[in-house]
């Protein structure tokens, strides 16, 4: 590469295609408790209590329930030349939309990443109300902001590659003695991600993170489902990451989408922060406390679309999976690395 990348600050908003505008409604700004920034009968425009841009997630009507982009913010207008020429230089879709494109967001550029996810990057947007101490409209379960996009691709070193190509660096990562790396975590704010890499068929939407300040926030949002007996639609947690050492809870939309709802990792900003890798067949890894990962949180997520709304073809991960190493009766994993006398506990039980 001879251009240099786009200077991206951070991850900004997302748009997910959903079957039932009125249901994913309900899910994103009853149960969730994003405030809605603009709706029409096609999109709802989201945001969350500290965004003072106009979305942070847009619900769009549509026939597939899908991804349609992921959207980074970088640090200037001059940025677009360069995200237009970097990404030219890659030979990728590359495509520049004029401002309003997307309702409250300036002109912008959008491609179809090398991992083949509809990426945008864009700098001007409309500023709206900031709620940070509206604590008369947040809700027990106020989510304060997006944290990150997790992404299911089959080759991770590769995308690792070229998200540090974008000046990205590694927070943390799963890895096995072989050299097998599973997942990666890579950031440009100074938390633990702006983006998730997560080795599995891709290019897939594994899912889309928003951060709360406190854990009974989202101890909140767990009794609100069980109240509205919606409880299935919990996933995952809730419970502690190993990686990140996040507070997080899983759930699933009308359509599927994964959201995660996560809390109290930590500062990565200073340039010689360290990174930490994980043994796959640690137990903690992807749970501090060592409970399961239920097998559908490996096995299932969004499908994306490439610029023109189009499914994008997936492609499988050659590489051993972390579901088949970890969980059932093939898989393992120990909670002492030197608990030899008590052999290895079987990992995530089905
Ligand atoms: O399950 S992991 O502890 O690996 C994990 C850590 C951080 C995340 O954001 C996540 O989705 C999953
Ligand atoms: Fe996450």
């Amino acid at each position: 590469m001879t251009t240099t990348p786009p200077d991206v600050i951070r991850c900004a908003y997302a748009e997910l295609i959903v079957s039932d505008l009125k249901a994913s409604r309900e899910f994103y700004v009853d149960i969730l408790g994003l405030v809605v920034t603009y709706e029409d009968d096609e999109a709802v425009y989201l945001r969350a209590f500290e965004e003072y841009l106009h979305h942070s997630l847009i619900i769009r009507k549509g026939a597939e329930p899908a991804l349609s982009v992921l959207a980074y913010r970088v640090r200037s207008e001059a940025e677009l030349d360069v995200a237009e020429a970097y990404y030219r230089e890659l030979g990728v879709q590359v495509r520049r939309v004029p401002k309003g494109t997307t309702r409250g967001i300036g002109e912008a550029v959008r491609v179809v990443d090398p991992l083949g996810f509809p990426i945008e990057f864009f700098y001007e947007a409309e500023h709206v109300e900031r709620f940070t101490q509206r604590y008369d409209v947040h809700g027990p379960g106020a989510l304060s902001r997006l944290d990150h996009f997790n992404v299911n691709t089959p080759d991770v070193p590769a995308a690792r590659k070229y998200y540090e190509g974008l000046g990205f660096r590694v927070s943390e990562d799963i890895v096995d003695d072989e050299g097998t790396v599973y997942a990666a975590w890579m950031f440009r704010k100074p938390t633990v991600h702006d983006v998730a890499l997560t080795g599995g068929a891709g290019p897939r939407l594994h899912h889309i993170a928003f951060a709360t300040h406190e854990r009974h926030q989202i101890l909140h949002i767990c009794d609100h489902l069980g109240a509205v007996r919606k409880s299935d639609q919990i996933e995952r947690g809730p419970g502690r990451h190993g990686v990140s050492n996040a507070f997080y809870l899983y759930v699933r939309d009308p359509d599927g989408h994964r959201i995660e709802i996560y809390t109290h990792d930590y500062y990565t900003g200073d340039p010689d922060n360290p990174v930490i890798s994980w043994d796959v067949h640690d137990n903690q890894r992807r749970d501090w406390w060592g409970n399961p990962v239920v097998p559908s949180w490996y096995t299932e997520a969004s499908r994306v679309l490439d610029l023109d709304g189009k499914l994008q073809p997936v492609e499988e991960r050659t590489e051993t999976k972390e579901m088949d190493v970890t969980i059932g009766a093939d898989g393992f994993s120990y909670t002492r690395t030197d608990d030899t006398a008590r052999g290895f506990k079987l990992g995530e039980q089905v």
